[in-house]
């Protein structure tokens, strides 16, 4: 029996996963970190709801102020990023700078416990032959969040239980009407929290950001319509952007300096490489000569065929086996064998040729 804390944002997920492991005979205490302010999962709601299922279970629940760390790690590095014209992803950030290190440090400072668990669904194996920690897709593949994990390091891993890991969601459902658990019948979050507390990225992005109107055009500078405010585009975007044309238009690029969003049509999204920084081997220590792997460019998006190409410490350059649509500098590109995540890292800014 060891003794845990168990991440509870106040949903299905971590209720079950603090249920299963006190289940199992763990000694559990449940930690929420107060990340925004106002209703909603993360918040006064989730907050509300992971107390009261301490009380149900007849656990000890703490609650840590992280709104500070939240505010400089998250709000200001997506302002930040998408003013500079990227579509930066929070949630491997947040994992990362937000949650499980200092989950983990108060967890062991302050409370003496020395494992954390959340309701990820993500499995962890440890491979001793080469003494790392590594990191597995989760059985259900559709509820698979490895992808916003790559980036945790050899010692959060070496600490961490993902209870949920080997089961399904619809297990899970049923493990929560079978505990009792009042959480039992919550519905999913359906998008990044922030998107959930502000109604969208572009509402949540407009109180930081003032909008500046400015120009579409082509890839030969024609200009095809008008925008309000480069923030509001991301490359592949197709809806929204209110111009007439005989084929269908995504957005290929983002010109801050011009104030100018770049449109094309399919063929022209399509990249074959890019380069990837910030990286962390996870799975396997950082390679010398290049590796095959299925390397995933987005959360939903399907893992591909492509060689990496170690530059340095921190880069890495990705040829795919075929040319890819929507590479979008700030999305982390994180790459496996089979279900294991060998590493990850932050799409980089594509240079233009000159
Ligand atoms: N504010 C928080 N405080 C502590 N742990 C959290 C918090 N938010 C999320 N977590 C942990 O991270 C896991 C994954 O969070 P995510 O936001 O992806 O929610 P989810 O998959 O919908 O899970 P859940 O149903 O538990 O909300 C949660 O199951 C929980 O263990």
């Amino acid at each position: 029996m060891n003794k845990v804390a168990v991440g509870l944002s106040g949903g299905v997920d971590s209720s079950t996963a603090i249920a299963m492991l006190r289940d199992q005979g763990h000694d559990v205490v449940g930690v929420t970190l107060w990340l925004m302010k106002g209703k909603g999962q993360c918040c006064s709601e989730g907050m509300v709801d992971a107390a009261q299922l301490c009380e149900e279970l007849g656990v000890d629940h703490h609650i840590v102020d992280s709104r500070e760390s939240f505010e400089r790690n998250i709000v200001n590095y997506l302002v930040d990023g998408y003013e500079a014209g990227i579509t930066p992803l929070p949630c491997s950030n947040c994992n990362t700078a937000v949650k499980f290190g200092p989950m983990l440090e108060f967890a062991q400072t302050e409370l003496g416990i020395d494992y954390i668990a959340t309701g990820h669904y993500a499995r962890i194996q440890y491979d001793a032959a080469n003494d790392r920690y590594q990191l597995l897709r989760a059985f259900d593949r559709r509820k698979d969040q490895t992808y916003f994990l790559y980036d945790l390091n050899q010692h959060v891993l070496g600490h961490v239980l993902f209870p949920l890991g080997e089961t399904q969601k619809t297990e899970t459902r049923q493990m929560a009407e079978e505990f009792g658990l009042h959480t039992a019948q919550k519905p999913e979050s359906m998008d990044l929290c922030l998107v959930e507390a502000n109604g969208s990225m572009q509402a949540f992005l407009d109180k930081y950001i003032t909008p500046k109107q400015g120009e579409i055009v082509d890839q030969a500078g024609k200009v095809l319509g008008q925008h309000e405010g480069t923030h509001h585009y991301t490359i592949g975007q197709r809806k929204g952007l209110g111009v007439a044309y005989s084929e269908p238009l995504y957005v290929i690029g983002l010109d801050v300096a011009m104030n100018r969003v770049i449109v094309g049509t399919r063929d022209a999204l399509l990249q074959p490489e890019c380069y990837v920084s910030r990286i962390n081997w996870v799975s396997i220590a950082k390679p010398t000569t290049p590796i095959k792997a299925e390397v995933q460019i987005r959360y939903r998006s399907t893992a591909v065929p492509a060689t990496i190409t170690p530059i340095d410490d921190d880069r890495v350059r990705i040829i795919f086996d075929e040319a890819q649509p929507s590479i979008t500098p700030g999305q982390a590109a994180v790459w496996y064998n089979g279900d294991i995540l060998l590493g990850g890292g932050i799409i980089e800014r594509q240079v233009p040729e000159s």
